[in-house]
């Protein structure tokens, strides 16, 4: 079947087996990690909705469609080396916090070894001017919306993603579903990934995940589930075509002006 006609089809058009021929990019991660997790068709949906379009995208959020401060800004925070900063981080505060295990004066009080106390809301602040979204990830996603797909956040973050949101409004185009504070799962473990089936209430094969860290792509094909690997937004846009998505909607008629406009509010 062509990519013409794999990208025309809609989940109504479901149960037809509807081959999808990976990318060389997108085959490389899945078949050098598991075989038996090769795309072959999207699975028509185990729940009784109809009205979904699938594949369901899940997307991770820091350094796939976010900015992590992480690396730059918050060692030059703490006038150190990220290396440095490692060192002296206790060693699973940020987990926990990541996890809702710990609140944010937890963290505070744990987060060097040493237990050091330094300026939480500074490091706030740090964070906050240091998100911002990765180039040409804004537009992709507002296609996506545009075209009717599904949109969730699967993602390892703190409660902090609150934060992400006031600034960048990611909720305008997905929902921040699968976030390790509320579901108490991180990527890579298996049960991010069962949970989150269960909750959508889908098969593996109708959910793609994207996520620039090959360990979690690499467990989300282990259940089932597409992955491909963020290395940029073209590229992306590039592989999701590939496997059949839809960026057609409103190509011509999209207002450049409306989006210049939401940038704007969330600056
Ligand atoms: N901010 C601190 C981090 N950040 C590291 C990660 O970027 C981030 O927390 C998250 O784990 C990324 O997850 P995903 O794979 O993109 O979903 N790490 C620390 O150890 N300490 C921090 O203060
Ligand atoms: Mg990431």
């Amino acid at each position: 079947m062509s990519f013409a006609l794999a990208s025309s089809l809609r989940s109504s058009s479901f149960p037809f087996p509807l081959p999808l021929p990976l990318t060389p990019r997108s085959t490389r991660m899945a078949s050098a990690l598991s075989n038996d997790c090769k795309l072959t068709s999207f699975a028509p949906p185990s729940s009784s909705r109809t009205d979904r379009r699938l594949p369901i995208l899940l997307f991770d959020i820091m350094d796939t469609i976010v900015r992590d401060p992480f690396h730059q800004d918050i060692p030059a925070f703490f006038g150190m080396p990220l290396k440095e900063l490692i060192a002296c981080k206790h060693p699973a505060a940020w987990i926990e916090f990541e996890k809702g295990v710990i609140d944010e004066m937890e963290l505070a009080r744990k987060f060097f070894k040493d237990g050091r106390p330094f300026d939480l809301e500074g490091l706030k602040t740090c964070m906050r001017r240091g998100f911002s979204y990765l180039e040409g990830m804004e537009e992709l996603l507002q296609e996506l919306k545009e075209n009717g797909y599904e949109i969730h956040a699967s993602t390892n973050y703190p409660i902090w993603y609150k934060m992400i949101e006031e600034k960048l409004k990611i909720s305008r185009y997905l929902s921040w579903t699968f976030c390790s504070c509320t579901t108490g799962k991180r990527k890579p473990d298996r049960d991010f990934y069962l949970d989150a089936l269960q909750h959508l209430k889908v098969d593996p094969p109708s959910c793609v995940f994207i996520d620039d860290r090959p360990r979690n792509v690499e467990a989300a094909l282990e259940v089932g589930i597409v992955g491909i690997q963020f290395k940029s937004a073209d590229l992306l846009r590039h592989d999701l075509s590939e496997i059949g998505i839809d960026f057609s909607a409103n190509k011509h008629s999209r207002s450049q002006t409306q989006l210049k406009l939401s940038k704007d509010q969330a600056s």
